[in-house]
């Protein structure tokens, strides 16, 4: 039997007068690639902030692994998102004065890894998402999908139970971003790794075991949202 990973119940959250989730209810199985599509503005990022502990909603309840995300302190939260989590973003998510290698090997000298050791482990994510020489370069030397490339080993190499991808193609031309969703997914279900991943791209959900829509601050499943229209 599959376990739930994350679990959302009821999430309420505005910006000021803006509602941007409206009671959101969401279940994410343990290894599962799950997709998040809607229109924009509809919610979908500020659902993957909560998710993931970035956000504390307004009114509602996170679950993850069985403890309670959205209550926990957030000394807590900050050591959850570094050890169990990782991150894949669309832009600028590199830090530009640090090398390749030195940016991937960044989440495991902030969780206290020895540099060489963190280096090592760094260095064995290039050959398995084909960036092989590209260790020294700075963020600038690098095309957009190698740069991605290297953001998703960043987000691995810690080993983390679930992937929170927001847009991870967005910035990148269609064949790119094809080969950057595919190591995504391929590395991700070698390792058992969840993914939950925000895209308004159609290819990139029809990589994801699930898909849902977020339409107005609420989370739809597909077959309902047919149903509607
Ligand atoms: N930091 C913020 N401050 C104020 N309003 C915000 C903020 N972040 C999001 N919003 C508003 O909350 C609503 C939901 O935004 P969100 O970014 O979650 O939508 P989205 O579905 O991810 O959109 P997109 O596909 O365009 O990225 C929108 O009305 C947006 O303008």
């Amino acid at each position: 039997m599959t376990a739930v990973v994350l679990e959302a119940r009821g999430l309420e959250l505005s910006f000021g007068q803006t509602p941007a989730l409206r009671g959101a209810d969401l279940t994410v199985m343990t290894g599962e690639i799950l997709a998040i599509m809607g229109p924009s503005g509809s919610g979908k990022s500020t659902l993957l902030h909560c998710l993931a502990g970035i956000l504390t909603p307004g009114a509602g309840e996170i679950h993850f692994a069985g403890r309670r995300l959205d209550t926990m302190r957030e000394a807590e939260r900050s050591e959850l998102r570094r050890d169990r989590f990782g991150f894949v973003f669309q832009f600028g998510q590199l830090v530009p004065e640090l090398t390749a290698e030195e940016n991937v090997a960044l989440p495991l000298l902030l969780g206290g890894r020895k540099r060489a050791a963190a280096l090592a482990e760094a260095r064995s994510w290039f050959g398995r998402l084909g960036l092989d020489g590209l260790e020294a370069r700075r963020s600038g030397e690098l095309s957009g999908g190698q740069a991605q490339r290297v953001a998703l080993a960043r987000a691995m190499v810690t080993r983390p139970d679930v992937i929170f991808a927001d847009e991870p193609t967005g910035a990148l031309d269609s064949l790119t971003g094809e080969q950057v969703m595919d190591l995504l997914v391929t590395t991700a279900r070698e390792h058992g790794t969840t993914v939950v991943v925000v895209t308004h791209e159609a290819r990139v959900a029809a990589c994801a075991d699930r898909e849902v829509i977020v339409r107005d601050g609420k989370v739809t499943g597909l077959a309902a949202e047919r149903m509607a229209s």
